[in-house]
């Protein structure tokens, strides 16, 4: 072969070579639903140099089940650790919205997030010039479409100053922050007002909090008499047996790579509302038939899990994501796994409505706000 034909096939070689790594990084690599790529990948507020340690710390304190006074009140720390390392991977692999929805026939996983998202707005009733509450709102998938459908006011509150960040500048690019506000902070001691807000809603979050009478009374408080308060719980349900080793490995699976102190089983939940002061309304279990099954999603993500892993392993190698992502992909690809076979066997639902309102003062309870 001629030197001219050998150096246009190498430089053809390597064109094609770069125009594929591009494409795997950039294009593959970028997130599914907006915005974040696999080459922002920075693991929340934690610097370069922590991540793999913060990942070790966080591993050895959710490892195993640990019921101390003592542990319970590090685990707000640890939630706060936790997100740090997942919020970029959770954007980039599944969008703006850290929770689950039942399937729907002929609908897109977006579409049936914010369907699921917008029943909240009728369940509590929101209106426009409503203060609504959004408990552990994430970077606030959930408040704009909320916001959005009802006119009314969110304002959420997580434990993550990460996520603050990243709601707030999701709200300014959607054109809601005069509706959105987000305040970083603890929802087990709430910087709010008592008797402040119209209605308060927490999806997928309160599983985070040790005890969850603690959350609830906090929400009991800062709601105005007559206001509703709707949760989607993550619990177990009344086919879990503690006797059944593949039903514990599935649960503590879930519970460790999901920062949860412990998760709680489904007939507790009413009780625990009763006993802060609420009358509840309602309860169901969002993911039982006719919805079409919450984890498909994550199954039929398996291929990208894998994409995933060699992506994150090349942007570690050449430095540009941090030491560690690696470990916390890891973690997750792992988690999937536990979630999948909790749904499969239905001992576990992310979707438990409970619907709430705190009594009118005076005990007439005939009445909403
Ligand atoms: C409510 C909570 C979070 C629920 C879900 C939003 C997340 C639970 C598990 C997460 C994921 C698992 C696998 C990841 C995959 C390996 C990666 O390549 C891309 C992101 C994942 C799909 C990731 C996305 C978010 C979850 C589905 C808890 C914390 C209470
Ligand atoms: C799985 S995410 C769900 C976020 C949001 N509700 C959504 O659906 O997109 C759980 C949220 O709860 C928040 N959270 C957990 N524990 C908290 C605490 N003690 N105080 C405030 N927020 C907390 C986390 O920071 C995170 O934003």
């Amino acid at each position: 072969m001629e030197t001219t034909t050998l150096q246009w096939s190498a430089a053809a070689t390597a064109t094609a070579a770069a125009a594929a790594f591009y494409w795997f990084v950039w294009v593959m690599g970028s997130a599914e639903v907006k915005g974040k790529r696999a080459v922002d990948l920075k693991m929340g507020s934690i610097t370069r140099d922590k991540v793999q340690d913060e990942y070790k710390q966080y591993w050895s304190f959710f490892r195993r089940p640990n019921e101390t006074a003592e542990s319970s009140e590090k685990v707000p720390d640890f939630v706060d650790t936790f997100y740090n390392l997942v919020t970029d991977i959770y954007e980039w692999g599944w969008g703006q919205s850290f929770h689950f929805s039942p399937s729907l026939a002929g609908r897109s996983h977006r579409e049936a997030t914010r369907i699921h998202e917008e029943r909240v707005v009728d369940l509590v009733q929101a209106r426009p010039g409503h203060r609504i509450l959004d408990v552990g709102c994430g970077v606030g998938g959930p408040m704009r479409a909320i916001a959005s459908r009802s006119g009314s006011d969110i304002v959420g509150i997580t434990i993550n100053e990460y996520q603050v960040g990243r709601a707030r500048a999701h709200n300014r690019k959607a054109g809601l922050d005069a509706a959105c506000e987000v305040v970083c902070g603890n929802f087990l001691q709430m910087p709010f007002e008592d008797s402040s807000f119209d209605g308060a809603y927490s999806i997928e979050a309160t599983c985070h909090a040790p005890r969850l009478e603690d959350v609830y009374a906090e929400i009991y408080r800062v709601l105005k008499p007559g206001a509703m308060y709707v949760s989607y719980e993550w619990v177990t349900t009344g086919l879990y047996r503690t006797g059944d080793p593949a039903h514990v490995e599935a649960i503590q699976g879930i519970e460790r790579g999901d920062a949860l102190p412990g998760l709680r089983r489904q007939d507790q939940i009413a009780g625990i509302a009763r006993k802060v002061g609420f009358e509840v309304i309602k309860e169901e279990d969002l993911a039982l038939p006719p919805a079409g099954p919450w984890w498909s999603r994550l199954k039929m993500g398996r291929l990208s899990y894998y994409r995933n892993h060699i992506l994150v392993s090349i942007l570690t190698i050449l430095r540009i994501a941090p030491k560690g992502v690696v470990e916390v992909h890891e973690m997750l690809y792992e988690t999937a796994k536990h979630l999948t076979r909790g749904g499969e066997t239905g001992i576990f639902t992310p979707m438990h409505m409970i619907l709430c309102r705190k009594p009118l003062a005076g005990g007439d309870d005939s009445t909403t706000a």
